[in-house]
């Protein structure tokens, strides 16, 4: 990494180091990015790029059962690999209250959230982290996040959790569950599989994580990343999204961007690689981004369903059953986090690392 100016060794000891976040850094009435938050031209998200006139198919999932209901799911996550789902049965109570939980966490004092943050956390089930991996990037993205990782066997993982939003968080993710895992059986469906057993239920949702993603007011947003271009590495994502907009995902002509527009009460679902890889590409886990706000501070939930660490994953028998050539080698679920944690936020590079 080349070196930094002083001025940015002392933002990014205050932000890092001193566990303030680029929420401590905006709280001290800074009025313009600071260096270490300003992209290269090249990696900033350039207007001509963004395609108004597209959008992520918007499904309304009140039947199950319908069969043009499995069919749209399947088919927008062949194409898009991004779609919204409506009338999903979490009712709208619940997620109005983990995005004023977020909020709520993120107005505390710096002190109260520095108690939670990475190396401070009474739990390694709760931490709160800043931009991706700080010590690997040249340039910091916009955000701070506070992590629960839902841990199989754990008897309440929630007790040393922040009561300002412990009970949000865990009433958002027992109403998330069912929907999961519909989604999860319509998708493998698609693929083959007939049903979800216990060692594939482990393979595709045993280690649940949940954020809470917080965007602070950014004075010049065009400049800097809320979160740079990625994939995400879960089996598929979950997210909610506030009325605020500024996430984009990547057009299906691999260049240009497109908006994800905020629909009241719908869930943002991705496939994350992993799908990708189980389906031998059927699915797409497309690149997204996130552009801060230039007015106000925005939050997103994600739950990133996850595999538990030990779990092996790699393209489905059911998919190679006429001997299609595998695209992808088995992979251990912990290695695979350790990679995509190695680096800053790369495209869709993380699944490099699985590739034959
Ligand atoms: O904040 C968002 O809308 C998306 C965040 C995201 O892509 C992530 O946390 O992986
Ligand atoms: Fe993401």
């Amino acid at each position: 990494m080349p070196p930094r100016n002083p001025d940015s060794d002392k933002i990014l000891d205050f932000v890092v180091n001193k566990g303030n976040g680029i929420k401590g850094l905006v709280d001290t009435g800074i009025e313009s990015v600071p260096e270490l938050y300003i992209l290269s031209v090249e990696e900033r998200l350039e207007a001509s790029k963004v395609v108004p006139e597209e959008s992520i198919p918007v499904i309304d999932v009140s039947d199950w059962d319908d069969p043009q209901v499995t069919e749209s799911i399947c088919q927008a996550a062949s194409k898009w690999g991004f779609f919204q789902i409506i009338n999903h049965g979490v009712p709208l109570e619940v997620l109005y209250a983990v995005k004023e939980a977020a909020h709520g966490f993120f107005g505390l004092p710096n002190e109260e959230r520095n108690k939670y943050w990475i190396g401070n956390s009474p739990t390694d089930t709760v931490t709160l982290k800043t931009s991706f991996v700080p010590q690997v990037e040249a340039v910091l993205e916009w955000k701070d996040y506070l992590t629960f990782r839902y841990v199989a066997g754990d008897q309440d993982p929630s007790a040393l959790w922040p009561p300002v939003c412990k009970d949000q968080v865990v009433e958002y993710m027992k109403r998330a569950e069912p929907v999961i895992r519909k989604l999860l059986e319509v998708l493998l469906k698609g693929l083959k599989v007939k049903e979800i057993d216990k060692a594939r239920e482990f393979t595709l949702m045993a280690n649940p994580i949940v954020n809470l993603n917080y965007y602070p007011r950014c004075p010049n947003p065009d400049l800097t990343a809320g979160v740079r271009p990625h994939s995400d590495i879960s089996t598929i994502t979950v997210l909610l999204q506030d009325d605020n907009g500024g996430l984009y995902v990547r057009a299906t002509d691999d260049d240009s961007w497109i908006h994800v527009p905020p629909v009241d009460g719908a869930l943002v679902i991705n496939i994350g690689d992993i799908l990708q890889i189980m389906s031998n590409d059927r699915y797409k886990s497309i690149e997204h981004r996130v552009v801060a706000n230039g007015s106000k501070n925005r939050v997103s939930v994600p739950i990133f369903v996850n595999p538990g660490p030990d779990a092996v994953f790699g393209p489905l028998p059911e998919v190679l059953e006429n001997g299609e050539r595998p695209l992808y080698k088995e992979v251990l679920f912990s290695d695979y986090f350790k990679y995509f944690f190695s680096k800053k936020h790369e495209g869709k590079k993380t699944m490099d690392f699985a590739k034959i």
